[in-house]
């Protein structure tokens, strides 16, 4: 059983234990992992700092832990340099942020240079590592020893781009309106069948995540973005996922359909040329559009590439999360996409002595905890449990404290 005092170095160059408390357990501080979690005390204070930096922020983590089913298997995530794509969901709060941040901070910790993105509306990325990754581009994370990246997709700038482009290829109720005047009667209908002025006047939840991440694609194609061998998405709350999923394949017809009617329209008559006459350049709109159809085929099949990609659902030790994610996961599979692990965040750490409320909500997690054993969709997926821990998971170091715990 490894003990840790304060001249011990608890991870690699960027993390020190700064105070004079002894950790004694199995937490499994690299070079040393551990199976299993198993503490002699419940809690213990450790504080840590960016060795490199002046100690302008120090804070103390309660390290508490509870003895994992399995573990995570990282030595499988991390191996290799082809990219990979972690996508972390599940239900609203469960900790999706601060385990898709940990992990992403892990990668860059192994050797890896990594981006986190997050797409879902409300960001929280910023809050999670302290430090402020709004405006839609790149951020570089201070602290890890490779390069992290972070980008928080702003989804309504993307929305617009898009109802931009579909505006300007046909799918605007101005042209909508035109056409009908026109006697084009059989063109209406088609719009009509599209439902295209609804779409983009009051987008389906999941849209903007959809175009927010072929945005991410767009960003991954370009020749600076090559570095990256390990992208991590902190995407939206369970039902935007499954929405998301869906969308690429109807955004794919929807936008196949709009090229086509464009097609048909621009030959049709001079008079409706002059409609889309008012564009400034009607092919670069074409292209625009054709573009994002192409991205959001390869997102489609990037969701259910079994080599490049994983969705690993997060969820936490209550009935209502474990139901919902039995729902997620059922629908993954049913979209082909893989999954392989399911986080248990929050659960409990032990204690010889519970208060009453302790006592009733340990037993509540137990039984959560069986529900899923029993689930004819969770059992089978490999189960990592993470603990409550009794500070908030903000900055580098404490993501780094949370990844070390989940990610072995
Ligand atoms: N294991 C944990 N122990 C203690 N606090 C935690 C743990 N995991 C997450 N938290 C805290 O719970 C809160 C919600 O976590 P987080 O933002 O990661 O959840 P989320 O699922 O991404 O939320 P949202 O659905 O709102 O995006 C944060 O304050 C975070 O610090």
């Amino acid at each position: 059983m490894a003990s840790y005092t304060s001249s011990s170095a608890i991870s690699s160059s960027s993390l020190r234990i700064t105070n004079s408390m002894p950790i004694k357990g199995l937490l499994s501080f690299p070079p040393t992992p551990s199976p299993l979690l198993s503490f002699h005390k419940a809690s213990t204070f450790i504080s840590l700092r960016a060795s490199n930096k002046p100690l302008t922020k120090s804070f103390q983590v309660r390290a508490v832990a509870t003895p994992t089913e399995s573990v995570a298997g990282f030595d499988d995530m991390v191996a290799g340099t082809e990219r990979k794509y972690y996508m972390l969901g599940g239900k609203g709060g469960v900790g999706k942020t601060s385990c898709a941040a940990s992990l992403a901070v892990k990668f860059a910790n192994n050797g890896h240079p990594t981006l986190v993105v997050s797409t879902d509306p409300a960001h929280s990325l910023s809050d999670s590592f302290a430090q402020d990754l709004t405006g839609g581009a790149l951020v570089q994370v201070d602290g890890p020893d490779y390069p992290l990246f972070a980008l928080e997709i702003n989804p309504e700038k993307a929305r617009d781009d898009f109802r931009d482009a579909a505006k300007q290829n046909g799918g605007s109720t101005g042209v909508k309106d035109f056409m009908d005047g026109m006697g084009l009667g059989m063109i209406v209908d088609q719009l009509g069948e599209l439902k295209l002025g609804e779409l983009l006047d009051t987008p389906p939840p999941g849209l903007d995540e959809a175009i927010a991440i072929s945005k991410v694609m767009q960003f991954l194609e370009s020749q600076e973005y090559k570095m990256f061998t390990r992208v991590v998405f902190d995407t939206a709350p369970t039902g935007h996922t499954l929405r998301l999923l869906s969308l690429p394949d109807f955004l794919d017809a929807s936008i196949g359909k709009i090229l086509k009617l464009r097609q048909k329209i621009a030959s049709a008559t001079s008079a409706i040329k002059s409609v889309f006459g008012q564009e400034k350049n009607p092919q670069d709109a074409a292209d625009k559009l054709e573009k994002l159809r192409e991205r959001m085929i390869k997102v489609r099949d990037l969701f259910r590439d079994t080599d490049a990609t994983e969705f690993v659902i997060v969820t936490i030790p209550t009935v209502m999360a474990v139901n919902e994610s039995s729902r997620l996961s059922a629908s993954l599979k049913k979209e082909n996409v893989p999954v392989k692990r399911l986080i248990v965040n929050q659960i409990l750490p032990p204690s010889a002595s519970d208060c009453k409320f302790c006592a009733v909500k340990r037993k509540d997690q137990t039984r959560a905890l069986d529900v899923i054993r029993s689930d004819p969709e969770l059992s089978s997926l490999s189960m990592i449990q993470a603990p409550l821990v009794d500070v908030e998971i903000r900055g580098v170091p404490a993501l780094k404290f949370l990844g070390d715990i989940i990610w072995k």
